[in-house]
C-alpha cells in the first residue's frame, strides 16, 4: 500500500492559513468527534493531557478516516519516545520547549534512520509501515514526516532564527502560555513584552524560510497572529469549549458563584 500522505505537511508549503483545535480528552471517541467537525488539523496533546503511547494510537486510529490531520505533541523530545510515536504512525510531531538549534538537530536525527539519524527500525511490527505493507518505507519515511518545534521560552526566542533554520525542522510553534509565564507575566500572553517576543519569533521563523504556528483560542489574538504571518493557528481547545458551553447552559437556569467562572483559555 501507499505511504499515507501527510496533508498537514503539504499545506505548510502553500501560502495559506490552516485552523486547528487542541484535543485534550485523551480518548479515541472524543478525538473522533473533533475530527468529524472539519478543522484542518487537531493537536493530540501528549504533554498536558493524560495520554500514553497506547491512548495516542487509539486516537490516531479513530481519526484516520477523516480529513482533519492529527498533530501529536510529545511530552518530551526523548528519542526513545519519538521512536515509539513514529512507529505507531505519528507523521506530524510537535516537541515542546526547544531552546537551541542543537536540540532541534537532535530531534531531526531522532526522526531519521541511519545514516541520517538514529531512529530504530520497527519494520513489520510498526503501524507506520502498515506492517511492512508500505514499499520502501525506510528510504521514503522522512518525506511524509513533519517536525514542529515549540519555542516557548526567552532562550528559545533568542535562538529562534537558528532553530528554524535547522534542516528537517518544518515549522516553529509559539507557546504563549509558557512564554508569558517564563517572561514573568503568568496568564498574561497579551502583555506587550510577550507580544513583542511572539512577533519576533514569527518574523524570524519566516526569515529562515519556515512556517510558524500558535495557540490562540481568542479570536482577536488569532486574527492578529495571522496578520503577523502565522500560518497554522489552533483556534480552540476542546475541553475549554465544552466547559464554557456547559457553564453557559447552566447559567441560563441558575445563577451563583459555582457557575460564574469562565473557562481559562490557555
Ligand atoms: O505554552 C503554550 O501556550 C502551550 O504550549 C499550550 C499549553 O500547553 C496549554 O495552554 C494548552 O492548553
Amino acid at each position: 500500500m501507499q505511504m499515507p500522505h501527510n496533508a498537514f505537511k503539504a499545506a505548510l508549503k502553500k501560502d495559506q492559513t490552516t485552523y486547528g483545535i487542541w484535543a485534550g480528552f485523551a480518548t479515541g471517541y472524543a478525538a473522533e468527534i473533533i475530527a468529524s467537525l472539519g478543522y484542518d488539523w487537531m493537536l493530540i496533546d501528549g504533554e498536558h493531557a493524560p495520554n500514553t503511547v497506547p491512548t495516542i494510537l487509539a486516537q490516531l486510529q479513530s481519526v484516520a478516516p477523516y480529513a482533519t490531520q492529527p498533530v501529536v505533541r510529545a511530552v518530551t523530545g526523548d528519542s526513545v519516545l519519538i521512536k515509539q510515536l513514529l512507529d505507531i504512525g505519528v507523521q506530524t510531531l510537535m516537541v515542546p520547549m526547544v531552546e537551541t538549534a542543537e536540540q532541534a538537530r537532535e530531534l531531526v536525527r531522532a526522526m531519521r534512520y541511519p545514516p541520517h539519524g538514529i531512529r530504530g527500525v520497527g519494520g513489520g511490527l510498526a503501524r507506520a509501515t502498515r506492517w511492512d505493507g508500505v514499499p520502501d518505507y525506510l528510504a521514503t519515511a522522512h518525506e511524509e514526516l513533519c517536525l514542529i518545534v515549540q519555542v516557548e521560552s526567552a532562550k528559545g526566542v533568542e535562538n529562534v532564527e537558528a532553530i528554524a533554520a535547522v534542516e528537517g525542522v518544518d515549522a516553529v510553534f509559539v507557546g504563549p502560555a509558557d512564554l508569558s509565564s517564563g517572561l514573568g507575566y503568568p496568564g498574561n500572553p497579551g502583555h506587550p513584552d510577550v507580544q513583542a517576543k511572539i512577533r519576533h519569533a514569527i518574523d524570524a521563523t519566516r526569515a529562515a524560510g519556515k512556517v510558524s504556528g500558535i495557540l490562540a483560542p481568542q479570536e482577536d489574538d488569532a486574527r492578529r497572529y495571522q496578520s503577523w504571518g502565522c500560518q497554522f493557528i489552533a483556534v480552540g481547545i476542546d475541553i475549554s469549549l465544552m466547559r464554557q458551553a456547559a457553564l453557559d447552559n447552566l447559567r441560563r437556569y441558575k445563577e451563583g458563584p459555582a457557575v460564574s467562572a469562565p473557562s481559562r483559555t490557555y
